[in-house]
């Protein structure tokens, strides 16, 4: 079996969504992929009303195939503190058309500000490893890894791009995708992250590279690339505008700086992918501004380093679960 569905960026690109059908008869949600975490849950009419803002909810009671997981319930907080909470259904789930008969939706009863005041996203699919899920009293599986049995090959992949619609791919790993070959690296799945080590980083094309290894995340649901403080100095130090704005909260500098240069990152065997300048300034501190707040800030609050969607969107990334390890291609 297999699936294909197309991912949608939001403003900016702050985040992706892609179409999945929840229930029967179908309900259509615009959920948010998420490597980083591994609960899926969803906006439901469980909700109070103060909590929702243009969202579409899931309704249980409306589905004739939902069956409430008694005496279950989840709550989660994510890294930028933000948190949801509720209880649990079994249901169908279809994304691409690849379908779960019996996947552990998570209902939400409560959600944090920040999911109320994203009023387009109607919730997670959390592709991380179910180790991490929260669901009490037994944690549950991800829709990944209830479906990775019955898929051709047991790989899911990325294809985010900048300001365009792109893929999710679940079974297979389409070759018309990408450009050269899919360097693998080894994933450490232990925190339940799709953790590996980059062998270094270059600045620009004429930089030398820089061996420096990283340890790190692929997290689709963040939305930008947070590195080491020395690998932002390296960068930042090439850009004749950039400074470290405190009021700002990270690193700024002048929007169409000619000196802004390209980064590339290492994925093994020599590879390299290249993120274009242009992704790094990722959006205008204000509307009269002509600065840009930075697509890579430091990694000094979390502990390690998130190759967030800026870097995401300049590769084709297979998650291959079967194997625990992590494809990078260029496209
Ligand atoms: N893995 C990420 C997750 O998807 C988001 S949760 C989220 C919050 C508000 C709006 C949309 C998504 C949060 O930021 C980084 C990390 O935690």
């Amino acid at each position: 079996d297999r699936g294909s569905v197309q991912n949608s960026p939001k403003s900016y690109d702050v985040e992706y969504l892609m179409p999945v059908s929840l229930g029967t008869p179908a309900q259509q949600l615009n959920l948010d992929l998420d490597t980083g975490s591994s609960d899926f849950w969803v906006f439901s009419t469980l909700l109070k009303e103060s909590m929702i803002n243009g969202q579409t909810l899931y309704d249980p009671n409306a589905s004739t195939t939902a069956d409430k997981m008694e005496g279950y319930s989840w709550k989660i907080t994510y890294g930028d503190q933000s948190y949801s909470s509720g209880d649990v259904y079994v249901d169908t789930v279809t994304i691409g058309d690849l379908t779960v008969s019996t996947q552990a939706v998570e209902a939400a009863r409560e959600v944090s500000e920040e999911f109320t005041a994203d009023s387009d996203n109607d919730g997670l699919v959390g592709l991380g490893f179910g180790i991490i899920n929260t669901v009490m009293p037994y944690k549950q599986k991800t829709f990944f890894e209830k479906a990775m049995p019955g898929l051709d090959s047991p790989v899911f992949t990325a294809d985010l791009k900048s300001g365009a619609p792109g893929r999710y791919n679940f079974g297979y790993i389409d070759d018309g995708a990408y450009t050269g070959n899919i360097t693998y690296v080894p994933v450490n799945s232990s925190d339940g992250f799709w953790s590996w080590v980059s062998p270094g980083f270059q600045v620009g094309t004429t930089g030398s590279f820089n061996n420096t290894r990283i340890h790190g995340i692929a997290d689709t649901g963040t939305t930008l690339l947070l590195l080491p403080e020395g690998v932002c100095e390296a960068f930042y130090g090439r850009i004749a505008s950039a400074k470290y704005d405190a009021s700002q909260g990270g690193y700024t500098f002048e929007c169409n700086d000619s000196t802004t240069p390209d980064f590339y990152f290492g994925t093994g065997n020599g590879q390299m992918i290249r993120i274009p300048g242009s992704y790094l300034a990722y959006s205008k501190i204000d509307t009269s501004s002509l600065r840009c707040f930075g697509g890579m800030q430091s990694d000094s609050g979390v502990g390690f380093t998130i190759w967030g969607d800026i870097a995401l969107k300049a590769a084709f990334i297979v998650f291959d679960q079967g194997s625990e390890r992590l494809g990078w291609a260029e496209k």
